[in-house]
């Protein structure tokens, strides 16, 4: 059983269907990425299966438990963490503060909830009086994704976490995420940097038009002529 099961799901905003039967999967451990051209949906996907767009139909299947147009509040606790690619910080407050709040549904933060991201983010110990708007894209970045580990999901969904990062930055990123999984976490990935994506993951869905166009692995994918011709920019 898929610890993720997206199957046949329609979705969008108030009436405007984006989504149409999309299936997706993903494996414990496993990770997946999302590619396929601007305004085919693969934000609207992470949005979906996180309970923040209209339902319209399909399922959403979470480690064996139906979470389909549940709110977001009842999803983060079966164990999915999500981090959007817009306003995913919280500026005036302390970075402390910011990874606090990712555990807000505890009564008490365990100290070693703490001390595991910042063993992960030195970065973020040291800068964790700081107010996080004042920090670096990058910076705030690995915030988010800090933030989002603090109640140690088994699946982490990540929207263009490269977005905006220094180019000698990206390889960081995606090393950063790579160690994630490589701890066990599933990751399901949309990124900008379709190529290295692919490259890192274990299988991919190309997304048109809010449909399943293309599956495979990633390697499979990359090496698809019409793959790479239609979305890989060659
Ligand atoms: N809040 C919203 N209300 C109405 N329509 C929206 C909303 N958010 C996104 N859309 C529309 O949904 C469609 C899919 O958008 P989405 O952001 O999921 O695509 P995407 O594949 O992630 O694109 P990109 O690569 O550009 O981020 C687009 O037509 C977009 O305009």
């Amino acid at each position: 059983m898929a610890l993720l099961d997206v199957s046949g799901l329609d979705a969008g905003y108030g009436d405007l269907q984006i989504l149409e039967g999309v299936d997706m999967t993903v494996d414990e451990g496993e990770y997946v990425t999302i590619v396929g051209p601007n305004g085919a949906g693969k934000s609207t996907v992470m949005k979906s299966i996180f309970g923040l767009t209209t339902y319209m139909g399909g399922s959403v299947d979470f480690d064996g438990e139906e979470i389909s147009a549940r709110r977001p509040e009842d999803i983060i606790s079966t164990g999915i963490g999500y981090v959007p690619q817009n306003d995913n910080v919280f500026p005036s407050l302390s970075v402390k503060e910011n990874l606090e709040m990712g555990a807000y549904i505890l009564d008490d933060v365990p100290e070693d909830r703490l001390r595991r991201i910042y063993d992960r983010f030195p970065i973020l110990e040291q800068r964790k009086t700081q107010k996080a708007g004042t920090m670096s894209g990058g910076q705030q970045q690995m915030l988010a994704m800090g933030r989002a580990l603090m109640l140690d999901p088994d699946l982490l969904m990540l929207d263009e976490p490269s977005a905006g990062l220094a180019p000698d930055l990206v390889d960081d990123m995606f090393d950063r995420i790579d160690e994630i999984n490589d701890d066990g976490t599933a990751i399901l990935l949309v990124e900008q940097n379709a190529k290295e994506a692919l490259r890192r993951c274990d299988r991919g869905y190309v997304l048109v038009q809010g449909q399943n166009r293309y599956e495979d692995s990633g390697d499979a994918l990359l090496a698809d002529e019409q793959v790479r011709q239609d979305f890989l920019g060659g």
